[in-house]
């Protein structure tokens, strides 16, 4: 019998449209310090795809608050405090839940690896509904490596069964974990790609998840 089919997803851009929870977390950190203007919805879409110490580095140079670390520490710190209650404005992109339905009833195993911390990735998919969707999920901190190192995308796959595998992502951040997984790349162009999507390579590009199962039946050759 063959393996079934593993399809792995990211979360921030790829399932959701997060940036406006994140945005809103940030916010609350700078206004704690008394740091003004907040950041506006671009300049987060601009920090997501890294993980939370990538997010804080960027927004205290946009801001000039300079580099000191005890500083960040502090910051990260009452990030990571806020963002598991932080789901309210999150919206889901629509499909996702009949895309990732029809997926399980065609028998592939899903999994879930991101870079936003796992409390914060899980609190958002319990809010949602999603919880039951996946059978793994592994956050940005759930290892000691995070995206862009493969590892994370590595240990989802071979934890979930190992076999064919595709990763769906929304960013270069993606596309390079899933090169360096080995594993072919599903650009969701709806997202936050950071780079210049034109570039992102990949072994198929969609927006809309009411295409993605057959689109994804068709890499697999299932
Ligand atoms: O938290 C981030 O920076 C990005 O999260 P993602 O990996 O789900 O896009
Ligand atoms: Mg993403």
């Amino acid at each position: 019998m063959t393996a079934a089919p593993i399809v792995v997803f990211d979360l921030d851009g790829t399932l959701v449209d997060s940036a406006p929870d994140i945005r809103a977390v940030a916010n609350a950190v700078l206004d704690h310090q008394g740091v003004t203007p907040p950041l506006t919805i671009e300049e987060t879409h601009g920090f997501i795809g890294r993980g939370t110490p990538h997010f804080v580095k960027c927004m205290m140079d946009a801001r000039d608050m300079g580099n000191d670390p005890a500083l960040y520490e502090a910051l990260h710190v009452d990030f990571l405090s806020r963002y598991p209650d932080a789901t309210q404005l999150t919206v889901v992109f629509d499909g996702v839940e009949t895309a990732l339905h029809d997926l399980r009833q065609g028998g592939a195993r899903l999994g879930l690896c991101t870079n936003k911390p796992e409390a914060a990735a899980r609190a958002l998919l319990e809010a949602r509904g999603l919880s039951d969707a996946f059978d793994l999920v592994l956050g940005g901190d759930s290892l000691a490596q995070r995206k862009p190192d493969p590892e994370p995308l590595r240990t989802a796959v071979a934890r979930l069964g190992g076999g064919p595998a595709l990763y769906v992502g929304d960013s270069e951040i993606d596309a390079e974990t899933a090169q360096g997984a080995g594993i072919p790349f599903v650009f969701h162009t709806g997202g936050y790609p950071l780079g210049d999507p034109a570039r992102i390579e990949a072994a198929a590009r969609f927006d809309e998840f009411a295409s993605l199962p057959a689109l994804l039946r068709d890499l697999l050759g299932a």
